[in-house]
């Protein structure tokens, strides 16, 4: 359903992304994976239009989408997170995902004002969203009044509430305990249940290897393998990029 057509980014010399291919089936969960700088980030970004690639495509079920402009992707069905939280903090819980889900275009202030003319009213979606992250309790405290793990699930039920077909998450489990990692991981699996196909960039690979169907490796940019867990653990060149890396990226090895 999203697939990367001999996907290539250049900044500078640096060919972050190199000639990239991939599809990513629906309904699955598919990891991407690497050591630090091969290009993971960079691929989200050329996926969700942050980045125009040098050359190649991106198709959504046969849309291309390489032209289109970030809003108009997600309006196509793509959503994302990011590494570092990005929430409004001021806004209570219910008014983030509200902002999702109708003010992506607007300015802040006029989202308040439309916000309070509604009378806080919102749509049945909303607590919904609410409920399946388990925020509800929460939802009229400021965003930056939660617990690290609450802001997570904030974050990711504001890329739910744009109804996607496909999210993308950037290193959800950056700073969670192996405990909320468990979490998260039953977290992913029910946003698949819900019948959106996920995309995984994450370093904890146990997190990785226990929840994805799939995965592919980069490596300087280069997909250097893909295939399940099992075959990608197996796989020497995977393990020989791992190795060659910093002490971190040892982890693939030993899990
Ligand atoms: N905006 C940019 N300008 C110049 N170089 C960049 C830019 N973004 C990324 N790079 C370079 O591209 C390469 C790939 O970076 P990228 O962030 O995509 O890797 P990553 O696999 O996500 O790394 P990490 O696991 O550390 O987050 C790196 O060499 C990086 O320095």
């Amino acid at each position: 359903m999203l697939t990367l057509e001999n996907l290539s980014k250049l900044f500078g010399g640096v060919r972050a992304v190199d000639d990239v291919s991939l599809t990513i089936r629906e309904g699955e969960i598919f990891g991407l994976i690497g050591p630090n700088g091969s290009g993971k980030s960079t691929t989200i970004n050329l996926i969700t239009g942050l980045y125009t690639p040098t050359t190649g495509k991106v198709t959504l079920d046969g849309h291309d989408l390489t032209a289109m402009a970030q809003h108009e992707r997600t309006s196509m069905g793509v959503a994302r997170t990011f590494q570092n939280i990005r929430l409004f903090g001021n806004l209570t819980v219910a008014q983030n995902l509200w902002v999702a889900q109708n003010g992506h275009e607007q300015r802040r202030a006029h989202f308040l004002a439309r916000w309070f003319k509604a009378g806080g009213e919102h749509g049945p979606d909303i607590e919904e969203l609410l409920r399946f992250s388990q925020l509800h309790s929460k939802r009229d405290l400021q965003a930056n009044a939660l617990s690290f793990g609450e802001m997570r699930r904030l974050e990711m039920a504001r890329a739910l509430a744009s109804n996607p077909r496909v999210l993308l998450l950037d290193e959800p489990a950056a700073g969670a305990s192996q405990e909320d990692a468990q979490l998260l991981a039953e977290r992913i699996r029910a946003v698949r249940d819900r019948g959106v196909t996920v995309l995984l960039i994450e370093h904890m690979m146990e997190l990785v290897m226990g929840i994805t169907d799939r995965i592919a490796v980069l490596n300087f940019g280069r997909k250097i393998a893909e295939g399940s867990p099992a075959e990608v653990q197996m796989n020497e060149d995977v393990r020989a990029a791992y190795l060659g890396g910093s002490h971190k990226n040892e982890e693939l090895v030993h899990a």
